[in-house]
């Protein structure tokens, strides 16, 4: 049940790098932890994770791909953004200020890179193919795609482990989840905020023109606090969405009486929050949390991004300021058939069709 709070709880996961692995009462520890802060909050900081990337890693491959030339980052842009391209689902999106001035973000997506003709049996539409190819820019361009590619693994072999803490917190086996993940669907994102002077002073939106596969939502009204923002409200529609967030703040989350908690950052650590999904597979248990960012200021520079020689700014790209993020969004795989865990009654949502219902809503892809 949703609660009220002042700040998000911290887990711990030293137990997870242990090299002869966790022991059992680690193990069930751990899992206790996860339900309570995820039946409560629904968001907490994780430290000690077994990722080798640490942040100067994670920020110094977004600032890489950002700071590439515009024209090339739109060349590997959606079609819904570039009419003559052909990747659907995966790739770059540009900032739309004339469409939500409270969304302003730039990104870059991609899904597993597991080749498709290896996957089993997709369904794909002519609109969207959630299980096309990713795209890359030219190799000189971005150096770092194998290390994006290899962080991608790594966060969805942490992501698998933490399912299974929340699958035996729920009463089942380690591994009742593992077939939810055949050709997961997970998203890694690459998310730059331009600095604040660009974002229009808003109260919060209730568009759901969110460029993701988030769930925006109606806040409740707050006519007193306008804010900047650039992300709307939303809560996030996967299994866990677990976020690297650069030093620049502005993220906040929603407790249960209405009011926002600002989520500061925290070196080294990662944000885990729960998504719709894995709310509805908890039977409730579990919260979606609501959360939004406020815009950066014109001034933000975060202190992870200055020593970075890669900082130049050749064409005039102003990516060095405002705001990173790399959201990595943990997803079932297509036809992956979703229902309570404690529902016996054969009912269930397959999980591609749910996305695509819910990508017609998106403004991305209208
Ligand atoms: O940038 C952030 O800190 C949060 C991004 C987010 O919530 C999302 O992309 O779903
Ligand atoms: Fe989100």
């Amino acid at each position: 049940m949703s609660t009220t709070f002042s700040s998000l709880p911290i887990v711990d996961l030293a137990p997870l790098q242990a090299a002869q692995g966790p022991s059992d009462s680690e193990l069930k520890d751990l899992s206790t932890q996860l339900h309570n802060v995820f039946a409560t909050t629904g968001f907490a900081y994780l430290v000690n994770t077994p990722l080798t990337f640490r942040h100067a890693d994670v920020f110094g491959l977004a600032l890489e791909f950002f700071n590439l030339p515009q024209e090339e980052k739109m060349s590997l842009a959606k079609q819904s953004f570039r009419k003559g391209n052909t990747n659907t689902y995966r790739g770059y999106f540009p900032t739309q200020p004339e469409q939500a001035s409270d969304n302003l973000k730039e990104g870059f997506e991609i899904g597993s890179t597991t080749s498709v003709e290896t996957r089993s049996n997709p369904t794909r539409d002519s609109r969207f193919d959630l299980s096309e190819p990713n795209v890359w820019p030219a190799k000189d361009s971005y150096p770092s795609r194998q290390r994006l590619e290899n962080f991608y693994s790594e966060l969805q072999i942490l992501s698998s482990r933490l399912l299974s803490l929340l699958a035996m917190s729920l009463g089942k086996p380690a591994d009742f989840f593992d077939p939810y993940l055949t050709d997961s669907l997970s998203t890694l994102r690459l998310l730059h905020y331009p600095p604040g002077e660009t974002a229009a002073t808003t109260t919060p939106s209730s568009s759901n023109d969110t460029y993701s596969r988030d769930n925006t939502t109606t806040p409740p009204p707050e006519p007193s606090d306008p804010v900047k923002l650039s992300c709307t409200p939303h809560t996030d529609s996967g299994i866990l969405t677990l976020l690297h967030q650069d030093s620049t703040g502005g993220l906040e989350v929603q407790d249960s009486s209405g009011k926002w908690v600002p989520a500061p950052y925290i070196p080294e650590s990662i944000v885990v929050n729960i998504g719709d999904l894995m709310a509805k597979v908890s039977g409730g248990r579990f919260v979606a949390t609501m959360h939004r960012v406020r815009a950066p200021p014109a001034s933000a520079i975060s202190v992870d991004k200055q020593p970075d020689a890669k900082m130049k700014d050749a064409d005039g790209s102003r990516a060095k300021f405002g705001r990173f993020s790399v959201p990595f969004f943990f997803e079932p795989g297509e036809n992956c058939v979703v229902r309570a865990v404690d529902d016996d009654t054969g009912s269930g949502i397959v999980y591609g069709e749910h996305m695509r219902a819910k990508m017609k809503t998106w403004v991305e892809y209208n």
